[in-house]
């Protein structure tokens, strides 16, 4: 039986760090940010959506989108968000579960969903087990704001929108503190395997 892990967390609290390291006990990873940037891409209905709802003024001179013009529209916009993730969502959803479903198929000891909006989009039923990473909010905002070059409003602004890390750590199987340094952080991910009975112990 394949275990179905759900990996998530708030906006810059560590997914993609932990999620590289899932690499290193051959567990593969399908992450949710890439797919949502892979049915915008040019040709894609998503995007011919997205320009009819939202304008031409969306697409940067070489057809695709200016991920940073949208950004600043729905990220202070609750109701141009919601439109964007109707619009976004089904796609990735529809990739995530055949991708999910071709791993399980294969026989895979587990499989990690990275999906930063787990809770919020209710995909609970999508995992069997859920890993939240959590870093508080110093740390989230301190490293957000050095890792896209966003000013304190700017990154306030879009871990706002998501529901406060904290919640979601209590709605979580395993929590991984992210506050430490990378080490700490693989250690307890490696804990939480063996436990699981993913790992073996060493
Ligand atoms: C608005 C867009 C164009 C901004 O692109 P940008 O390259 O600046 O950000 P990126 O996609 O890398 O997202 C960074 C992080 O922002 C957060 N975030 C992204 N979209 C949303 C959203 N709709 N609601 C809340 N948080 C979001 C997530 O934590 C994500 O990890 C883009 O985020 C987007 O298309 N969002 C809608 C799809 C979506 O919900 N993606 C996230 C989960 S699949
Ligand atoms: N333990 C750590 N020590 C130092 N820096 C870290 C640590 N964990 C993550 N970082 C850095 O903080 C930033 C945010 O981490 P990361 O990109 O993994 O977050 P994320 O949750 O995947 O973000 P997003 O929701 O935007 O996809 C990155 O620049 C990363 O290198």
């Amino acid at each position: 039986m394949t275990c179905v892990i759900g990996l998530t967390g708030s906006i810059a609290s560590g997914k993609s760090t932990v999620s590289l390291m899932f690499d290193d006990f051959g567990i593969p990873v399908i992450d949710a940010d890439k797919l949502s940037r892979e049915v915008v891409k040019p040709g894609q209905p998503a995007l011919a959506e997205i320009v009819r709802v939202f304008g031409e003024k969306m697409l940067l001179e070489d057809g695709t989108l200016d991920r940073k013009r949208l950004g600043k529209v729905v990220f202070s916009n609750e109701e141009k968000r919601k439109q964007l993730n109707d619009i976004v969502h089904p796609e990735v959803r529809r990739l995530m579960t055949s991708r999910r479903d071709a791993y399980v198929k294969r026989g895979e000891k587990a499989v990690v969903l990275d999906i930063p909006l787990l809770f919020e989009s209710n995909l609970q039923a999508y995992v069997d087990k859920i890993i939240v990473v959590y870093a508080d909010h110093e740390t989230q905002l301190r490293r957000l704001m050095e890792r896209d070059g966003y000013t304190e409003r700017e990154a306030e602004s879009r871990i706002r929108v998501q529901m406060p890390v904290k919640e979601k750590a209590e709605l979580a199987d395993a929590v991984i503190n992210n506050n430490g340094s990378k080490h700490e952080t693989y250690e307890q991910l490696q804990l939480i395997l063996q436990n699981w009975g993913i790992l073996h112990g060493s």
